[in-house]
């Protein structure tokens, strides 16, 4: 495990913590401490069995063994969706991103697409992942929102995730690489609300603490990292931690990935809410609409964006 990576257990035995309860209360208080502080924690919850993580892997395994031509069929217009082929800007990843993929239309495009015979083991494993962590998401969502005493938590929560892309990715290091430690995806920070993030056990993502130095973060067996993207920051005038990451890999060849990144639709505006300004907290960010975000980072890819764009 990450040296210090906070760590939640929701796990209730198919349960789960009533909402409101004093426990809810007590644990959406450690959650928001933890993305203040951190901007990353990790996170086990009963929503995702072991089986489907596994099905999830098979699948993925048979997706990145397709033909490259079958591969770069998948083109879309939007920002990390289309196939991201291994190319010298990106030597040692390939990946896809898929909208919504919780929707039957989008994983059964997708899945047609690539296997144009048909493959319904691949769209109900992909469809039933994303939904259930888009589930996860918005469980995490509404624990940090409530922190904040925002009356309509939940609406507030559920526009935060009225739209995701579902990250599917594979790291590899060629034959013949040294022993070092290489940058496999250079360091970010995440354009959306919350990233939720799974691998196959292959250490991989590294954080960057505050205090500067890079900590390697190893996901749990059933749970998940959960890591604040720019729109969260920007929504809780600064208090949230967006924290900033990459994945390097050391020895071991073959890393996959996935990932669920709920956002709002690219229309929407991003708010601080009145609860987030007091004399203590002066607003740190304009309100702003999510696609001139998106297109200025498109157009500069500061990784102060948020400051420059949104700052006040
Ligand atoms: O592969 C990972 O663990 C991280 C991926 C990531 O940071 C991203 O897709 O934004
Ligand atoms: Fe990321």
């Amino acid at each position: 495990m990450g040296s210090d990576a906070p760590y939640f257990d929701l796990r209730r035995d198919g349960f789960g913590i009533k909402e409101g309860s004093e426990e809810w209360r007590d644990m959406c208080l450690k959650v928001r401490e933890a993305s203040e502080t951190h901007g990353y924690f990790l996170l086990m919850c009963d929503e995702v069995s072991n089986d489907l993580r596994e099905e999830m892997f098979n699948q993925i395994n048979t997706l990145f063994d397709l033909p490259l031509q079958t591969k770069m069929k998948y083109k879309k217009p939007k920002l990390f969706r289309s196939y991201n082929r291994r190319s010298p800007i990106t030597p040692f990843y390939e990946g896809f991103g898929i909208d919504d993929a919780h929707l039957d239309v989008e994983a059964e495009s997708f899945t047609n697409l690539m296997w144009p015979e048909g493959n319904p083991k691949f769209s109900e494993t992909l469809k039933s992942m994303s939904s259930k962590m888009l589930d996860v998401g918005y469980l995490v969502l509404k624990m940090i929102m409530a922190s904040y005493d925002i009356p309509n938590y939940a609406s507030e929560a559920e526009k935060m995730k009225s739209t995701s892309d579902f990250k599917l990715l594979k790291y590899i290091l060629p034959d013949g690489s040294s022993d070092e430690t290489k940058v496999t995806m250079i360091s970010h920070t995440d354009k959306g609300c919350i990233s939720i993030l799974y691998d196959n056990d292959v250490q991989g993502l590294q954080m960057l603490t505050k205090s500067g130095e890079w900590i390697d973060i190893k996901i749990p067996k059933g749970g998940f990292a959960i890591i604040i993207g720019d729109l969260l920051k920007a929504w809780s005038n600064g208090r949230l931690h967006a924290a900033t990451h990459r994945v390097a890999l050391t020895k071991a060849k073959l890393r996959y990935s996935f990932g669920l990144f709920p956002i709002i639709k690219e229309d929407m505006e991003i708010k601080v809410p009145n609860e987030l300004v007091d004399d203590q907290h002066p607003l740190r960010y304009r309100p702003f609409i999510y696609r001139d975000y998106l297109n200025h980072y498109i157009a500069t890819r500061n990784p102060e964006g948020l400051e420059v764009f949104a700052g006040i």
